[in-house]
């Protein structure tokens, strides 16, 4: 029986894909009438709507029961995988990890929280361009699977692989982290973009030079380009960048449309996860002097340190440099 510790819409659809060739999956929720929906009606109503779940999709509110389980795919929102992680049942059961970010407190990225929070268990990475409702729906989706014991990401692969959600492997997985983590920031900043009606020419270059800082960080923190420019880095960056369907990106519509960051985020129950990177992506990138200039004027933005004409005109007004740079 697979496990997965998180009832929004990507653990949910998580769960429908382990769930599709007859498997036993059990689903930890932390809102009881996310567990009383997928139990009774087999649908998360308040996170994915309009999904009918497999019936072996079953759900529990008690992490406890996931002590049954052979592997744990790990879904909550990234500032709360660390408290959630140390609340589960002690067990050396392998992780995925399926969220994207980085912790804000810590600086750290995923996978070195899991293992602080799980000492010993065996930790992989899932990331890719992966609407939740898509996948749900069984359309064709592509993700990469990192780990750095092979047999692990093996392991792992034929338990939740399908012919519709195909599964590349990779031993990198910092770089499979570091693509899901920075795609939400630019995905706010091409947002902003759009709302503002800066045109399709900026949303480009924007896609373009993120990608740019999105590899120097990649590369400044254990990354191989290889993996930058795969599923998780450029293609995820792609896909976030282009559609509303984005959380990230109408956060970034949003502001761009003139309404700040803090009255956007107030009514939301789903998780904008660029949010809360900006703002410790900018520090690291300091810190380790790396130029970042899209990402520190998300941040700056979120914080209302300035609004959209200052960041363009800061942008805008930055010294010619060659690209590969
Ligand atoms: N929705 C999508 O299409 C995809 C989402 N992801 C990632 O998956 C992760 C989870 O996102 P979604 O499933 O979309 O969430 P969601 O936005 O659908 O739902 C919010 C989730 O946050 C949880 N939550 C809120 N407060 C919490 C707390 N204090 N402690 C623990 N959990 C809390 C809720 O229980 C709910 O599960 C994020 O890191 C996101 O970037 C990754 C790929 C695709
Ligand atoms: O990560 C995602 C798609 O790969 C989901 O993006 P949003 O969190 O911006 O909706």
């Amino acid at each position: 029986m697979i496990g997965v510790i998180g009832g929004g819409a990507w653990g949910t659809a998580l769960a429908q894909v382990a769930a599709s060739e007859g498997r036993e999956v059990l689903l930890w929720a932390r809102e009881p009438d996310v567990v009383e929906a997928i139990n009774g009606q087999h649908e998360n109503a308040v996170f994915l709507p309009g999904s009918k779940l497999h019936e072996t999709v079953r759900a529990t509110g008690d992490l406890a029961d996931l002590a049954q389980c052979s592997a744990w795919l790990v879904v909550t929102p990234a500032q709360h995988m660390r408290s959630v992680l140390e609340a589960a049942p002690r067990s050396e059961v392998p992780l995925v990890l399926c969220s994207k970010g980085i912790e804000e407190r810590s600086g750290s990225l995923l996978h070195h929280v899991a293992v602080e929070a799980r000492s010993g268990a065996p930790v992989a990475v899932l990331s890719g361009p992966t609407f939740a409702h898509e996948v749900a729906a069984g359309l064709p989706t592509a993700v990469t699977l990192a780990a750095e014991d092979p047999g692990l990401a093996e392991f792992l692969r034929d338990r939740i692989a399908r012919p519709t959600f195909r599964i590349y492997l990779s031993d990198d997985v910092a770089g499979a982290e570091i693509g899901g983590a920075v795609k939400n920031v630019l995905a706010i900043a091409c947002g902003v973009v759009d709302g503002k009606g800066l045109g399709q020419n900026a949303r480009a270059a924007l896609i373009a030079r993120g990608f740019a800082e999105m590899t120097r960080f990649g590369l400044a923190n254990g990354a191989r380009r290889e993996t930058l420019v795969g599923l998780s880095g450029m293609g995820d960056l792609v896909l976030t960048c282009s559609s509303t369907s984005s959380r990230n990106f109408s956060l970034g519509k949003g502001i761009g449309e003139g309404r700040s960051a803090a009255e956007l985020m107030s009514d939301r129950k789903t998780v904008a996860e660029g949010a809360f990177t900006a703002p410790v992506l900018a520090r690291l990138a300091e810190q380790m002097g790396i130029e970042m200039p899209v990402v520190a004027s998300v941040a700056k933005l979120l914080s209302g340190e300035a609004n959209v004409d200052e960041v363009l005109q800061e942008l805008l007004s930055r010294p010619p440099r060659a690209e590969a740079h």
